[in-house]
């Protein structure tokens, strides 16, 4: 006797989210596509946001309120997000959890940077109006997507230090094509890279357009350099060191010449690397708590320059010409 096939469930990443009628009756009315894993992007004050994440986009408006103590780590999805939140997460916490590779005590070798720090919009705010942020111990670590002009008032307001990362978008579109297509339910087929480069040139990609993400935040660094520090993929991967020692410099914290002598940078470094991250078992086995997305996912290749294999000479020029366009005059090359 064969017993009835129960369907296998499907990641909560797949799942519908319940949104409020107040959410359902503000996106109605918004300019709407179709977004690349499932669900839609909705355009609300000139950003697409994904479905699954405007209700924590707007929770988090609402009911954020920073500290100046604070840290924020604001970056474009697909530029390094997993890698600086485990930096920062390593700098600021080195004195209770020694980054040495003596210590197998250190939370990054059993939890994904994720998890460390929480985002706005997929994590604290996802489906919590008021999340109970009374556990977080200052200097408070938290993360976002949310582009400059949509950051909670009070973060605005307050000495809260906000950390950008970006990257260069030939590159973010590379990974958001692998990221993508791995997280799409199998019936729903790839999409091609031609389809992912065009929807990012049109400026329809999670809280994209990326020009405008970027410029809002270089501008921001720029009128405010001692709270907004701007930082590119590329330049932390050329020289780490050297960023990672401006980076604690900027959040107040910077190494001592004990702490030199004794190579907390390099080990920092070493303990965040792609090498030791993405062959740790939690980074191998785990899966987010809030969205279901395994934590293998945010680590494939690594690099700067992937797009080098992929992209054709075609697609180089259409988008350097638009970035040319985006950015011009504004001194921010990529
Ligand atoms: N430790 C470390 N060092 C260097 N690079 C790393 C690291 N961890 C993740 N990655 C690479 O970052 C890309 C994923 O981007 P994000 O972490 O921003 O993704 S997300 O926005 O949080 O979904 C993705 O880039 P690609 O490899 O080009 O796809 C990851 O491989």
């Amino acid at each position: 006797m064969s017993l009835p096939q129960t369907p296998p469930s499907l990641p909560q990443y797949l799942q519908e989210i319940e949104l409020s009628q107040e959410t359902r009756d503000l996106i109605s009315k918004l300019p709407t596509e179709k977004a690349l894993i499932s669900g839609n992007l909705h355009q609300y004050k000139g950003f697409w946001f994904p479905t699954r994440y405007i209700q924590g986009v707007l929770a988090s408006q609402k009911h954020f309120q920073a500290q100046d103590t604070d840290i924020l780590l604001a970056t474009t999805p697909k530029s390094g997000t997993t890698w600086l939140k485990a930096i920062l997460f390593a700098l600021v916490n080195r004195v209770h959890y020694h980054p040495d590779p003596q210590n197998q005590d250190h939370p990054l070798l059993t939890n994904n940077s994720h998890a460390l720090v929480p985002s706005f919009e997929s994590n604290l705010y996802f489906k919590k109006q008021i999340p109970d942020l009374t556990s977080y111990a200052p200097p408070r670590l938290f993360s976002a997507h949310l582009p400059l002009e949509s950051l909670p008032q009070s973060v605005k307001e307050s000495a809260c230090k906000v950390v950008y990362l970006c990257r260069n978008p030939k590159d973010i579109i590379v990974s958001l094509w692998h990221y993508t297509n791995r997280l799409r339910h199998r019936s729903m087929g790839t999409n091609s890279l031609e389809e992912v480069f065009q929807y990012f040139c049109r400026g329809v990609s999670p809280f994209g357009p990326f020009w405008d993400h970027v410029s809002g935040y270089w501008k921001g660094s720029l009128e405010r350099p001692e709270t907004v520090f701007f930082i590119k993929y590329e330049e932390m991967k050329e020289q780490p060191g050297l960023h990672l020692r401006r980076l604690a410099e900027f959040l107040g914290c910077p190494f001592s010449p004990e702490e030199e002598a004794q190579g907390v940078v390099d080990n920092i470094l070493r303990l965040c690397s792609f090498e030791n991250l993405s062959n740790l078992d939690v980074n191998k086995t785990g899966k987010l708590s809030k969205t279901g997305v395994e934590h293998s996912a945010f680590f494939r290749r690594g690099e700067a320059g992937d797009w080098r294999n992929c992209l054709t000479a075609e697609m180089v020029e259409q988008l350097d010409r638009i970035t040319e366009e985006k950015l011009q005059g504004s001194g921010l090359k990529f």
